[in-house]
């Protein structure tokens, strides 16, 4: 039986990238594009097709920052599939963020710049704002969206015979000191996406100390820095045009600026080829490119304490069942 695979956020950058490449590995795999724009979807499926026109691809409307939404898609995916074999969690934002030239200006001529220029660590802030459920929008769409898909799609997921593989697109933006469990959604802070990253790895550790009995795994991946819709959007584009030949430059000395989008798919596709069980809870897999456009995978210990990623899957469970009473929605699907 050829592998059921779910891309949300497929519709553009790393997601897009990413579905090119898995049929590239194997022209038989059964895609699903979950994407909030269907029009853009439209467009994607037709790339794909047009490249390998046997493949099975198909389309699910997902806003990751609804939750009706996600749960009309999980019952969609549902009637359409019996299981699911990856899921990549992969639709993310990163709104209305301001750069700090002051801390970029002095992190260039410390120790630490290319730390800084990797991770971004004291550079960015954000203004997030709240969607319809009431919640934080990063904090609904980078994490607690997929959170209630991959509940409501557990039955999809969860097979002892033949386990299922979650991986989330994290990065290496995520910060520890940028999260706080008493304000998971960072309603109070400026680095909501920092916070957001942070959560998804916390909720992986979790994910699979809770699931792995049943059958599935978590992974977590960094692509890099990557030239996308989301990184375009923090600075003019006339900035960017002129940045980018630094951008090849400061390659020679970090293997994190992947730059392209096949090139940060790179960790995503090198999980599809792995079992499962054998990978590590703890590691997160980063895409790494040298100079020379070389790919490799890289895998880091997370900076993730167990206990920690539990009361948080905790208070994930709670707010969970906050918000499907609030929608009379039931806790698991039928
Ligand atoms: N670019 C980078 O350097 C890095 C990116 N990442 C992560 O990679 C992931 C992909 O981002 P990237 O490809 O860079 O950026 P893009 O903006 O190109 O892609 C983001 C994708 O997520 C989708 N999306 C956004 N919001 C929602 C929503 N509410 N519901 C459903 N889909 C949604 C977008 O849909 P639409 O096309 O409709 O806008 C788009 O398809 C993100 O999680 C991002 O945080 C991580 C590290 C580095
Ligand atoms: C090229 C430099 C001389 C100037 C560029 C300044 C900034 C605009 C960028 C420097 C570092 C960049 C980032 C680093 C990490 C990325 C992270 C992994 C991610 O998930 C999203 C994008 C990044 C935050 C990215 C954004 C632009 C920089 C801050």
């Amino acid at each position: 039986m050829q592998p059921v695979v779910l891309v949300t956020g497929a519709s553009s950058g790393i997601g897009s990238a990413l579905c090119k490449r898995l049929l590239r590995e194997d022209a038989g795999v059964r895609l699903c594009l979950a994407c909030r724009n269907m029009q853009k979807a439209t467009a994607t499926k037709a790339v794909l097709l047009a490249a390998h026109p046997a493949a099975q691809v198909t389309l699910v409307r997902l806003d990751v920052s609804s939750l009706e939404s996600v749960l009309r898609a999980a019952s969609e995916i549902q009637r359409r599939f019996q299981r699911l074999d990856y899921l990549f969690l992969n639709a993310g934002i990163m709104p209305n963020t301001h750069v700090s030239f002051k801390a970029l200006i002095s992190g260039l001529f410390s120790g630490r710049a290319v730390h800084m220029l990797s991770t971004a660590e004291g550079l960015l802030t954000q203004e997030d704002c709240i969607t319809a459920d009431g919640l934080q929008a990063v904090f609904e769409t980078n994490l607690f969206g997929h959170f209630i898909l991959i509940r409501q799609l557990e039955p999809l997921l969860c097979c002892l015979e033949k386990p299922s593989l979650l991986i989330w697109t994290s990065s290496s933006n995520a910060r520890k000191s940028a999260f706080s469990l008493t304000d998971y959604q960072h309603s109070k802070g400026k680095e909501s996406y920092s916070s957001s990253k942070y959560a998804t790895d916390l909720a992986s550790v979790a994910l699979n100390k809770h699931f792995n009995k049943q059958g599935l795994y978590s992974s977590v991946v960094c692509p890099g820095l990557v030239m996308t819709n989301l990184t375009y959007g923090i600075l003019p584009s006339f900035f960017w045009k002129l940045l980018m030949p630094i951008m090849w430059i400061i390659r020679f000395f970090t293997k994190t600026y992947t730059l392209t989008p096949y090139n940060g798919a790179e960790a995503q596709v090198w999980l599809f080829k792995q079992k499962p069980e054998s990978l590590d809870a703890l590691m997160k897999y980063h895409s790494c490119t040298s100079p020379m456009g070389k790919n490799c995978v890289e895998s880091q210990k997370m900076d993730v304490e167990e206990e920690t990623a539990e009361i948080f899957y905790q208070k994930l469970l709670e707010l969970e069942k906050h918000v499907l009473a609030k929608l009379n929605a039931p806790l698991s699907p039928k």
